[in-house]
């Protein structure tokens, strides 16, 4: 059956952080995801989400500044202290939000020493992570991000991903699916989500190429979301798109996904 959750990173940008809650609820999702919720207290956020009655299903590590251009710091062997703290906020946000999963990300690899010592550090701090993350009860997501928007990041193809996660071997890391970067990098998605079926733990989904609503692009959202189903991937995928107007206007498409007002 198809999930979705409103990433509200993305999605009701129009309105101040908090209240995007308030707007994803009244617009009939039952849950949500955002990359970083560290400027407000933890019960602040709760708090937005119980009235709402929403669930989280996805928060990111803190990635560094993300103004200028930081993506994180998985593969950065200059950068290991802000990895472990950051693993420790996002755990200690993740739990106290109830959220299973945090997507840590790896970095941007240009200007570090070379591939094979940046993978060896990326082995050592996500399997400290991972550790970490399982004495919570909390799941690892690693996400290759595709070339076009974010030069020099350390992973954008899911396969080589898959085999650095294999190679961790803690079962608490999973591939996180985005449909949207998988395209651009991979393509070959139906097949690829059938193959892949068990790796990724998390999905998230938009238009290709202008990462809009997913009714406009190359892909086709009714064969894709029916290719998750064969597999039985029964989690809240992310929307995690630019809207091309003010978010209500454009969830048409996920009409069959929300709950209807009460
Ligand atoms: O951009 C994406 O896609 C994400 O999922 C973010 O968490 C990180 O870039
Ligand atoms: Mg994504």
């Amino acid at each position: 059956m198809t999930r979705i959750a409103a990433n509200l990173s993305m999605l009701f940008t129009d309105a101040p952080f908090l209240d995007r809650f308030d707007r994803a609820g009244a617009a009939g999702f039952d849950t949500v995801e955002f990359l970083f919720p560290y400027d407000h207290p933890i019960d602040v956020v709760k708090t937005r989400l119980d009235r709402n009655g929403l669930r989280l299903s996805l928060i990111n590590a803190p990635a560094g500044d993300w103004t200028a251009g930081e993506r994180g710091f998985a593969a950065r062997p200059s950068k290991r202290a802000e990895f472990r703290a950051s693993v420790e906020q996002a755990i200690t946000y993740a739990t106290g939000l109830g959220c299973p999963r945090i997507h840590v990300m790896s970095g941007i690899t240009a200007g570090e020493p070379d591939r094979a010592a940046c993978e060896a550090v990326w082995t050592e701090n996500l399997r400290e992570a991972a550790d970490m993350a399982a004495s919570a009860g909390l799941f690892i997501s690693i996400e290759p991000l595709n070339s076009r928007d974010v030069p020099g990041y350390f992973i954008a193809h899911q396969d080589p991903t898959l085999a650095l996660i294999q190679g961790l071997d803690r079962r608490n890391v999973m591939l996180q699916f985005d449909v949207y970067h998988t395209q651009i990098m991979d393509g070959d998605i139906i097949r690829r989500i059938e193959r892949l079926k068990g790796a990724y733990g998390h999905v998230q989904i938009a238009g290709v190429p202008d990462r809009h609503e997913p009714d406009t692009g190359e892909l086709n959202y009714a064969e894709i979301f029916a290719a998750f189903d064969r597999t039985r991937f029964d989690g809240p995928m992310g929307c995690e798109y630019n809207p091309r107007g003010r978010t209500e206007d454009g969830l048409g498409w996920a009409a069959p996904y929300l709950r209807t007002p009460a």
